[in-house]
């Protein structure tokens, strides 16, 4: 038996949206969305945490290399979304309004197979504001 212990790496990354779903007409966009339907869209710097759990390596000490954890982050969130309009330039958000619940969902897509054998992800937490979080811990309903 060995002990599960979890690792969270922390990144920040600044992307403009518009929350809009093009499902709806545009009187109920503006009612639902308010100032973020607005056309021009608005920015947010957010800060995403991913966190994941694994047994502690007898020799290295390590769950996973939060080195190697960064990479997989930089090539997950980083390189898609850092300084990039979501609903532009990320095709998942093409079809899906970039609201920090679908953010975290994108974010748990990209980052689940990159993980190394052994190393499971337990988390995903986005912070759109200092008010505004969301997190995924991969539940299905
Ligand atoms: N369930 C969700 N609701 C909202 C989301 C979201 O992603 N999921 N996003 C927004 C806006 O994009 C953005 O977060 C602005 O929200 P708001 O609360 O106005 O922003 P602040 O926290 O900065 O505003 P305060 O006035 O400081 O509370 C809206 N809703
Ligand atoms: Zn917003």
């Amino acid at each position: 038996m060995s002990r599960i212990v979890y690792v969270t790496r922390t990144d920040h990354f600044s992307a403009a949206h518009r929350l809009h779903s093009s499902a709806l007409s545009d009187e109920e966009n503006r009612q639902i969305f308010g100032k973020c339907n607005h056309q021009n869209g608005h920015g947010h710097n957010y800060k995403v945490e991913v966190t994941v759990k694994g047994a502690v390596h007898p020799t290295t000490g390590m769950v996973m290399n939060l080195v190697d954890l960064k990479e997989i982050m930089r090539e997950s969130i980083m390189e898609p979304m850092d300084h990039k309009n979501l609903d532009l330039d990320v095709a998942y958000f093409a079809s899906v309004a970039s609201t920090a619940e679908n953010i975290c969902l994108f974010i748990w897509d990209q980052v689940v197979n990159r993980l190394p054998g052994g190393v499971t992800l337990y988390e995903v937490r986005l912070y759109e504001t200092e008010k505004n979080v969301a997190f995924y811990r991969g539940d299905i309903a």
